[in-house]
C-alpha cells in the first residue's frame, strides 16, 4: 500500500544515493566535508537565459527531511542494510549549508546555480529531489517567460492542469509559470496554496448540456457576472458570437459581459471577424480570448497575421514544456575533505572542452556596467574567497576562446548565490510571489535585448576569473599527469 501516515520525502531519492551513503558510512567518511554544485550545460528552448524557480519547494523539502519509521522499515525489508546504518539514517539531521540563486533570478548555462556544502553522505542524499524540483520549475518558469515575451501586455492565463504530468506538476508548474510572467491560473488549489489570481471561462460541455449556444450562455449569465462565453461549440460566427451578443444585450449590466473565447479554427481569420461582430454590436470593450495548443511560436505568428486576440489561455505546451521536456541540470562534486582534513578540489575531464567541470567552491558574480544603464555585462565565476568588488577593473574573458575578452572599469558586481541554509538552519526569508515576479521583471529589464530574443539569441558571457581559470588548468594538468603516471601513458 502506498498510503503511509508518516510518509516523508527522505526516500524521494535514487537508490544509488543511499547505497553510496552506506559506503561512506562503512568506510568512516560519511562526515567528510564536501561541496556539490548544480548547473545546466544548455539553456532550455534555445533561449538566451533561464528563470530560476523551485527554491520554495526545495526549502520545504529540506526542512522536512528525515527518515520516518515506515521509511526505515521499508529499507529494512527491501535492502540488506546493516542495522546500525539504519539507525544512523533514522537519527540523521540535515546540517548542510545551501547557497542558491533565488526565484526570479536569471541564470545561464555552465554556471553554478545551487550549492550544497556539508557532510558528504547528506549532500549525496538530497541530489535527486533537488534536481527533480529545480529542473522542472526552472524549465516551466523559462517557458512562461518566453511566452510572455511575445504576448507583451496581453493577459496570459495558465490552463494546463488537465494536461500536466500529474498533480504536483500542475500545482508547482503553474506557480513557476506565474513567476515567469503568467497572470493567472485556472487551478483553484494553486490559488488557495500560493495566493495566485485564479480565472476561468467555461467549457463546451455547458453548451452541449443546453444543446444551444444561446440557452447555455443565458444559463451561465443568470448565475454569474464577469461572463466570458466560449463561442466555438457549433459555429463561431453564425451561432456562437451572435448568441453571446444577444444574451449580453438582454442581460445588460447584470452580467458584465467580458468577452468571448475561441478555441478552434483559423484564429487569425476568426478573431478578426469576431472583433467586427462585437464592435458592430457596440461591445467594443469586450475582449477576445483564445486557446488551443498555443505557444510562443503560434502566438507570434498570430500577431503577425493581425489576429485580434486580447487574452491568451495556455495549457499543454507550457505545462509539459512540450518542445523540451527536461532541463538537464546536474549535481557535481567540486571539493572534498581528504584524510588529513584538507579540502581537495575535484574535476571531471572530458574530450569536449565545454564539458570539463570547474573545480572548487565558487561564487557567481553578476557584472553590470554602470556606464551602460546598469545592463548586465556577463557573469563572472570566481573562487569563493575572491571578491571582484575590491578590484578597480575587471578582466573578463571567454573560458574556452580566451581571445574574446574585455576590461571593465566602472562596474557593479552582485553575488548570485545566496545563503539559504547555514549548517542546516534556514537563514533566508522567502519573498512573496508578487515580490518574486517584480524581481524577475527587474532582472529581465537589465538584460540586453540581444540575449532575450527567442530565436538565435547571442550567447550571454559566463566567464571565469583569471585565478579560477588558472586553477582549472592546473587541475587538468595534475589529473593528466596522474593518469600518465598510473598508466604509463605518454602525454
Ligand atoms: N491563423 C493561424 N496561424 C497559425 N496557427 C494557427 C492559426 N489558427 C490556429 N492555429 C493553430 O493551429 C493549430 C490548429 O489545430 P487543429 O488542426 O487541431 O485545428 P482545430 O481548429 O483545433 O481543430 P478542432 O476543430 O479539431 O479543434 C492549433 O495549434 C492552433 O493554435
Ligand atoms: O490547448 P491548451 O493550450 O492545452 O489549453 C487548454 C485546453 O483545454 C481545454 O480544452 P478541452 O478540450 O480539454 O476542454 P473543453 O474544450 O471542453 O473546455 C481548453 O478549451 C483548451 O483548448
Ligand atoms: O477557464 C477556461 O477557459 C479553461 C480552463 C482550463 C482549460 N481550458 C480552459
Amino acid at each position: 500500500m502506498y498510503n503511509y501516515p508518516d510518509d516523508s520525502l527522505a526516500l524521494h531519492t535514487d537508490l544509488y544515493e543511499i547505497n553510496m551513503m552506506l559506503t561512506y558510512w562503512q568506510k568512516g567518511i560519511s562526515e567528510r566535508h564536501a561541496v556539490f554544485e548544480s548547473y545546466f550545460r544548455k539553456n532550455p528552448f534555445g533561449s538566451g537565459y533561464a528563470i530560476f524557480a523551485g527554491l520554495e519547494r526545495v526549502i520545504r523539502y529540506v526542512q522536512g527531511l528525515h527518515f520516518t519509521d515506515s521509511d526505515i522499515a521499508y529499507l529494512k525489508e527491501v535492502e540488506d542494510y546493516p542495522e546500525a546504518f539504519l539507525d544512523y539514517l533514522k537519527n540523521l539531521k540535515f546540517t548542510c549549508t545551501i547557497r542558491s540563486a533565488v526565484e526570479g533570478d536569471l541564470v545561464f548555462n555552465n554556471e553554478p546555480i545551487f550549492q550544497v556544502e556539508g557532510p558528504l553522505a547528506q549532500c549525496q542524499l538530497v541530489e535527486t529531489a533537488i534536481l527533480n524540483i529545480l529542473n522542472y520549475q526552472t524549465l516551466i518558469a523559462t517557458k512562461a517567460a518566453r511566452i510572455k515575451s511575445v504576448t507583451g501586455d496581453d493577459p496570459v492565463m495558465e490552463f494546463g492542469s488537465r494536461r500536466a504530468q500529474e498533480l504536483d506538476a500542475a500545482i508547482w508548474g503553474t506557480r513557476a509559470a506565474y513567476i515567469g510572467g503568467f497572470d493567472a491560473t485556472s487551478n483553484v488549489r494553486a490559488g488557495k496554496m500560493f495566493g495566485m489570481p485564479i480565472s476561468g471561462t467555461h467549457a463546451h460541455s455547458l453548451i452541449q448540456t443546453y444543446r444551444s449556444d444561446y440557452e447555455g450562455f443565458k444559463a451561465y449569465a443568470q448565475t454569474h457576472h464577469d461572463c466570458v462565453f466560449l463561442v466555438d461549440t457549433y459555429d463561431t460566427l453564425r451561432s456562437g458570437v451572435p448568441s453571446a451578443i444577444k444574451v449580453a444585450k438582454e442581460m445588460g449590466d447584470a452580467i458584465n459581459f467580458q468577452g468571448v473565447r475561441i478555441d478552434s479554427g483559423d484564429m487569425a481569420y476568426i478573431s478578426k471577424r469576431v472583433r467586427q461582430q462585437l464592435d458592430a454590436a457596440g461591445f467594443t470593450e469586450a475582449k477576445i480570448y483564445a486557446s488551443n495548443d498555443l505557444d510562443e511560436k503560434t502566438i507570434q505568428n498570430l500577431k503577425m497575421q493581425g489576429a485580434k486576440i486580447d487574452v491568451w489561455g495556455i495549457g499543454t505546451k507550457l505545462i509539459t514544456a512540450f518542445d523540451q521536456p527536461a532541463l538537464g541540470a546536474v549535481y557535481k562534486l567540486v571539493s572534498i575533505e581528504d584524510s588529513n582534513g584538507e579540502m581537495v578540489d575535484t574535476i571531471k575531464l572530458s574530450s569536449n572542452a565545454e564539458k570539463v567541470s570547474t573545480p572548487g567552491l565558487k561564487q557567481v558574480w553578476r557584472i553590470t556596467n554602470n556606464l551602460k544603464d546598469g545592463k548586465s555585462e556577463g557573469d563572472y565565476i570566481a573562487l569563493w574567497h575572491e571578491d571582484p568588488r575590491l578590484q578597480s577593473e575587471l578582466f573578463m574573458f571567454h573560458p574556452t576562446y580566451t581571445y574574446i575578452n574585455k576590461i571593465l572599469k566602472d562596474f557593479t558586481a552582485r553575488p548570485l548565490l545566496q545563503t539559504i541554509f547555514d549548517k542546516g538552519t534556514l537563514v533566508y526569508q522567502l519573498p512573496d510571489l508578487q515580490a518574486i515576479r517584480a524581481y524577475r521583471q527587474q532582472n529581465l529589464d537589465s538584460l540586453w535585448d540581444e540575449y532575450k530574443r527567442d530565436l538565435n539569441p547571442q550567447e550571454y558571457p559566463v566567464d571565469l576569473s583569471k585565478r579560477l581559470w588558472d586553477h582549472k588548468m592546473d587541475y587538468i594538468q595534475k589529473v593528466r599527469n596522474k593518469v600518465a603516471r598510473e598508466t604509463g601513458a605518454r602525454d
